[in-house]
């Protein structure tokens, strides 16, 4: 499963083989100053490696999908990225997949040095999946969705975010009545044609939207959900928004797991009850 090995094996087939030995669950790094606070660490980067590794060590041989979220690593500068690459490669012996989010956008050019910062064989930070902002047009994408492709890595497209203030942009509607996000998960769906089991290009849908407001039916990649936890989704939101058997959702957790640090027992408990709180209501996971 490591991203450092990864050619010949497709990122949705992967995915789909992950989930299905470890359930849907995806878990979020994220080392919010509060949350290292919270554990006793101080707020730099020695705080940073203790909360990051912890978390990783207790977590990544249980869950599908760890999904760092590199921003409170950057924070730190090189320091922190330094610590982000430990977490990375501690991953990897443990079996999880990498989805390191962190989502780039940019010009053609530019995105393709994202594209070889992230999902090149051999870069230092090379993960399984990253995820990426269609907001320059989907089409700038095109760098990343080809090296995901080629190097068996996957790409998760944000199409309708879990946070409130996505809705003015993601809800309008062109001409033909289709809204933004819509839009993007529809574009998304073309580059999975005929992918089995899953595609490699997956969509971004917070738990925290309305049921309906996507149309995820056709959708054959793997959709992201935030907003599962902290933000107030429970798992029977995530059932009302994506119903009971969505292929390749991956309900997504990071505060409300991490509150539960520094114990590692602590921390797999509370990874365990989100879970089975999913199991219960999406039997198909
Ligand atoms: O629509 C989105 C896309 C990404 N996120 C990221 O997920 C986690 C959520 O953390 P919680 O602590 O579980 O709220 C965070 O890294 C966000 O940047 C999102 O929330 N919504």
């Amino acid at each position: 499963m490591s991203a450092e090995n990864t050619a010949a094996r497709p990122f949705g087939a992967r995915l789909a083989e992950a989930v299905a030995e470890r359930g849907p669950l995806c878990v979020g790094v994220d080392p919010h100053p509060e949350l290292l606070r919270s554990w006793g660490l101080p707020v730099d980067a020695s705080g940073l490696e203790r909360f990051a590794l912890t978390a990783t060590e207790a977590l990544a041989g249980s869950v599908a999908v760890l999904k760092p979220q590199s921003a409170f690593f950057e924070t730190y500068g090189s320091a922190g990225i330094a610590v982000l690459e430990r977490v990375l490669a501690t991953t990897r012996q443990a079996g999880a997949l990498l989805l390191l989010d962190v989502k780039r956008g940019d010009i053609g050019s530019t995105m393709a040095a994202y594209t070889d910062a992230y999902l090149a064989d051999g870069a230092p930070l090379a993960v399984d999946a990253i995820t990426v902002s269609p907001y320059l047009g989907f089409g700038s994408l095109e760098p990343a969705l080809a090296k995901a492709r080629s190097t068996g890595r996957g790409v998760f497209v944000l199409a309708r975010t879990s946070n409130p203030e996505g809705h003015t942009v993601q809800r309008a509607r062109d001409s033909s009545g289709t809204t933004v996000a819509q839009s993007v998960v529809d574009a998304a769906a073309r580059y999975n044609a005929g992918a089995e089991p899953l595609g490699d290009v997956g969509v971004v849908v917070g738990a925290t939207v309305g049921p309906g407001e996507v149309r995820l039916d056709t959708f054959n990649g793997p959709v992201l959900a935030p907003g599962f936890g902290a933000q107030g989704a429970t798992a029977e939101d995530v059932r009302r928004v994506f119903g009971a058997g969505l292929r390749g959702l991956l309900p997504a957790s990071s505060r409300d797991v991490l509150r539960h640090g520094p114990s590692p027992d602590a921390l797999l408990s509370a990874a365990r009850r989100a879970a089975d709180s999913l199991a219960a209501i999406l039997p198909s996971s």
